[in-house]
């Protein structure tokens, strides 16, 4: 790895406390404190216009926060590392003529790679991928999917250490966001901290370990996603054979009554009593299920019903465009 002796590997490959960056009077980012540790995939999670850009471009240093303080592998100024890290901006572009493998080793050069050595890493990672046909192609013959990946692989040719990548599945089809996410998996099993922006819930949920929700400028929850996904009470659906008896003083107050079962959050104190009179009864219980919220129930109660649907419009937006 380039510059691997610059600087030893810290707990946290990025740290932030009280971070303010303001355009005007518009605080984008409104006191953001973030630590996303080495090794992890970590996603910001909000809609658009939350301030996810704004956030990680302060983290690498592109733009200086107002104030606050932000270290990036442990080092207070970002740009200094920049060797170290990969990024790929939302708004994307390659030059139209460039051919793929070159675009990648290019990217890398920018990055302080040697030409050569980019140009056959860049190879590889487009053979490894079942890319090769397409090495010597211009960017303007690849698919939009093509070059996206093109991008990605201009982003990780130096072997960074950290990956910032902002809505890096938009504009992207399912089978291409499969595949970045298997890239991503892959680079963080090599020991690569992966940070990154999104407004779609199902991507940080399938990917992240940890997980920041921002919303107007502000994080409003930062740890694991289990423990985002622990703020609401898992659901039991009961179906009993007889409907009455005294049972029934077992369920919980809230209990509801509909398509023939009993729904009810689980009661602090587990299933083991409610089931126990059951039993005693002779209730008859013909299934009993207890399902953990998802993240989107979780997204809801966190950030709040207005925000879960911006997201979806957002998403709504970007499917049909
Ligand atoms: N350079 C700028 N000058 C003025 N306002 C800006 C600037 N950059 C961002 N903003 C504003 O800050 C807010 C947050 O923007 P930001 O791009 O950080 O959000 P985001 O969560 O990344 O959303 P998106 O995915 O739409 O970019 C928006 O209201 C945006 O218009």
């Amino acid at each position: 790895m380039i510059g691997d002796t610059l600087t030893p590997q810290t707990a946290y490959a990025v740290e932030a406390h009280g971070l303010v960056k303001t355009f005007g009077d518009f605080r984008a980012v409104n006191g953001i404190d973030i630590a996303v540790p080495t090794g992890t995939i970590y996603g910001v999670l909000g809609p658009n216009g939350a301030g996810k850009t704004t956030l990680l471009r302060t983290l690498l240093g592109i733009v200086d926060p107002d104030e606050g303080h932000r270290t990036l592998l442990g080092d207070p100024q970002p740009l200094r590392q920049s060797r170290l890290v990969g990024y790929l901006p939302e708004e994307r572009g390659l030059y139209p003529s460039m051919k793929a493998y070159d675009a990648i080793a290019f990217m890398g050069a920018l990055r302080g790679l040697p030409l050569k050595i980019g140009r056959e890493r860049a190879r590889a990672m487009l053979e490894a991928h079942g890319l090769g046909a397409s090495a010597d192609k211009p960017i303007r013959q690849l698919s939009k999917g093509m070059a996206q990946t093109v991008q990605l692989f201009g982003t990780i040719v130096h072997e960074p250490r950290l990956i910032v990548l902002d809505e890096p599945f938009s504009g992207l089809d399912a089978i291409n966001q499969g595949k970045l996410e298997a890239l991503i998996r892959e680079q963080a099993r090599a020991g690569v901290t992966v940070l990154f922006s999104t407004h779609v819930i199902a991507h940080a949920e399938r990917l992240c370990e940890r997980i920041a929700i921002v919303a107007g400028g502000r994080i409003r929850f930062e740890g694991s996603v289990a423990k985002a996904r622990d703020r609401l009470r898992p659901q039991v659906t009961l179906r009993t054979r007889s409907s009455d008896g005294p049972w029934r003083r077992a369920l919980p107050g809230e209990t509801l009554a509909q398509d023939g079962a009993w729904h009810f959050a689980l009661p602090d104190g587990g299933i083991e009593p409610l089931l126990r009179a059951l039993l005693d009864a002779d209730a008859g219980i013909e299934s009993l299920s207890i399902e953990r919220p998802g993240l989107h129930d979780a997204f809801v109660a966190i950030a709040g019903e207005a925000v879960a649907r911006q997201m979806e419009e957002d998403r709504a937006r970007e499917d049909t465009a």
